[in-house]
């Protein structure tokens, strides 16, 4: 039985990895944990997530559970990833990490700690982005150079971060298909005298509204036709599913950086 530990329990996306952990047959959830100054520090689990009594109470202090779980999974904030990385690599505990948000110097800890504990990092943990990213790898291969790209995405009011790590994910494979550095052509939103849109650019749009859970949408514009690869997420349990999948899968690999594609076998 694989024992998994919650970062950042009391959150969105906590309650439902609560809810995926105790529905996986493989996996025991043996440690939820939120912030140190929580108030909600020693309330049940699940009663969190709305699940009833379960009998694992919110800790405060990632520190003071290291003995009872193998894997953590954390979908929190990045100043908060990197702390739990650090306490992780010591002890030599595995990590699935949802957190969106990183600036590149940060993804590079996250490159460091892999070459000592296993890890999978993934912007989208949903099986549906998972193919999508493989569509659009064709996509930019057959369309790419004559096709203008243009990448929409909308979430809920609370995202704290923007563009979302979905859709720079998406960005990343398309420039990558093209030869294009992303960070050189990318175009985050545009206001006033823009001049005609560069062919190589890469757009980004965002929406921010009420309870959309994700929503990401590649457009690729020719002259007489257009194509689109949209993914529409309907719940967060797609997501905690998903990360639940990857702590299971983690079992016995060896320190390295996966991502989703390694977990659903589609590389
Ligand atoms: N990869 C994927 O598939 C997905 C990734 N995400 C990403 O996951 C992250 C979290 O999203 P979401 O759940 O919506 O956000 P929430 O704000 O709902 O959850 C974040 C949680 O982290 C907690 N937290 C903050 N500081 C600390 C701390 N110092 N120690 C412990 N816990 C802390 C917060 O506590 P408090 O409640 O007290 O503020 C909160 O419970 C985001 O980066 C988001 O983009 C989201 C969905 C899918
Ligand atoms: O914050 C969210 O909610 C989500 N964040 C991830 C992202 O930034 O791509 C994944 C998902 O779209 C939900």
């Amino acid at each position: 039985m694989r024992r998994i530990a919650v970062m950042g329990a009391a959150g969105r996306m906590g309650k439902a990895l609560i809810e995926a952990a105790r529905q996986a047959p493989a996996a025991r959830l043996a440690a939820a944990v939120g912030r140190p100054d929580s108030t909600l520090a020693g309330v049940d689990a699940g009663e969190l997530a709305g699940l009833g009594r379960i009998g694992v109470a919110l800790s405060g202090d990632l520190a003071t559970v290291l003995d009872e779980f193998d894997v953590l999974i954390d979908f929190t904030h990045p100043t908060v990833t990197l702390k739990n990385l650090e306490i992780c690599r010591r002890a030599g505990k595995a990590m699935v990490i949802g957190t969106t948000g990183f600036s590149v110097e940060e993804r590079q800890q996250l490159s460091a700690a892999a070459g000592e504990i296993p890890i999978v990092f993934a912007a989208n943990f949903s099986v549906g982005v998972n193919l999508c990213l493989k569509l659009l790898d064709t996509a930019a291969r057959v369309l790419g150079e004559d096709a203008d790209i243009e990448i929409i995405e909308a979430h809920h009011r609370h995202k704290v971060d923007a563009p979302s790590g979905t859709a720079l994910r998406m960005g990343e494979v398309v420039a990558s298909v093209l030869g294009r550095d992303l960070e050189k052509v990318a175009v985050y939103g545009r206001e006033g005298q823009t001049g005609a849109r560069a062919r190589e650019t890469i757009g980004f749009a965002t929406v921010r509204a009420g309870d959309i859970v994700g929503d990401h949408t590649v457009l690729f514009a020719a002259d007489g036709e257009r194509v689109e690869i949209t993914h529409k997420a309907s719940s967060r349990m797609t997501f905690a599913k998903g990360a639940v999948r990857a702590a299971l899968w983690l079992e016995g690999r060896v320190p390295a950086l996966y991502d989703m594609q390694d977990v659903l076998a589609l590389r």
